[in-house]
């Protein structure tokens, strides 16, 4: 790959928002340094902000741009995309529909999902449905499956950093996420009236292992830090932000954790812009079942989940119900 979205290694700010970027230049020549700065962000924070991650700029601006130009089509035409009841597992999911757990209000957004192509008959099958492809827009499919592909091997080579940060061997999750349940999530909040209520996504916690998101430079994104406190994420432009997920948060007896973040309506003079970023879910095989690593378990941090292993899927649906896509 030759492009990238990010400035040079030199030009990286020193910090975005207090998250001090990783750069992901060291990852050929110091794996172990960049793997125990990741480590460390994520054990502070539960986010990094990545820099240099190598992702195809071209590929990235033409699903973004199929996604606008989706978003843009009469609601009518959207709304045949959107299969009610499925979990929101793939096409549309209007605006207005989800909320997060425990939330009164609904989030300011409308989102197309894009999962994993199996291998024909392959018996995960039964987890994953088929995609939508809207034939509206020409290239959507090939673009969007092009980023999906980016993200899912950019998500399993900062999988083997977190591997070597916990000391689990560098492949520990190469067989575990292969061919996991993953989703690619175009996300549109439209412009805000000046006046309105509430935030663009309410405070939640990922269900996934790790989420891989570009498009947060428009401001509104937030992390609740260890004392309670939101603070602004701003990574510089193109670089990736990068938070641990429920998942990985159980997996890991909490050591890695999953921090509740939030989407914060604009400041006035930006209320008048969409916002469009793209969050890359990354998951287990649906049959992958989470049981507390040994190595994370000790007197002052005893097992959290003793007895109560769960298998991915199930997890999954569990959580789904509990944000009102099931
Ligand atoms: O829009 C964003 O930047 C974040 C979205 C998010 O946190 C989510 O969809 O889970
Ligand atoms: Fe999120």
């Amino acid at each position: 790959m030759t492009d990238t979205l990010t400035t040079s290694p030199s030009q990286t700010p020193a910090a975005a928002g207090g998250i001090t970027p990783v750069s992901m230049v060291r990852y050929e020549s110091d794996f172990q340094g960049f793997s125990d700065d990741l480590g460390r962000s994520f054990t502070r924070y539960g986010f990094a902000v990545v820099s240099d991650h190598g992702l195809d700029e071209a590929v990235i601006t033409a699903a973004i741009d199929d996604a606008k130009a989706f978003f843009a089509l009469p609601e009518d035409v959207k709304r045949a995309y959107h299969q009610p009841g499925t979990g929101g597992a793939r096409g549309l999911t209007p605006f207005g529909t989800e909320a997060a757990k425990d939330a009164k209000a609904v989030d300011l957004k409308e989102f197309w999902h894009t999962g994993r192509e199996l291998p024909a008959g392959h018996a995960y099958g039964r987890y994953m449905r088929a995609n939508l492809w809207p034939t509206e827009v020409p290239g959507f499919q090939d673009h969007l499956y092009g980023m999906f592909e980016a993200l899912d091997a950019l998500g399993r080579r900062i999988l083997k950093a977190i591997a070597r940060y916990m000391d689990l061997g560098d492949d520990y999750f190469e067989d575990k996420v292969e061919l996991g349940n993953s989703v690619l999530r175009m996300l549109h909040y439209p412009p805000v009236p000046a006046d309105a209520p509430g935030v663009r996504a309410g405070a939640h916690e990922d269900i996934n292992v790790i989420t891989l998101l570009l498009g947060a430079e428009e401001a509104g994104l937030q992390l609740k830090d260890a004392n309670g406190e939101w603070l602004d994420i701003a990574p510089p432009p193109g670089a990736l932000v990068v938070n641990i997920g429920d998942m990985l948060q159980r997996l890991t007896n909490h050591v890695l954790p999953s921090t509740t973040h939030r989407v914060v309506n604009p400041a006035p003079e930006r209320r008048g812009f969409a916002r469009y970023s793209t969050p890359f879910f990354l998951h287990f095989n649906p049959d992958f079942v989470i049981r507390t690593l040994p190595s994370t378990i000790t007197p002052d941090n005893p097992d959290r989940y003793a007895g109560r292993d769960i298998m991915a899927e199930d997890f999954l649906t569990e959580r789904l119900k509990e944000i009102r896509l099931l």
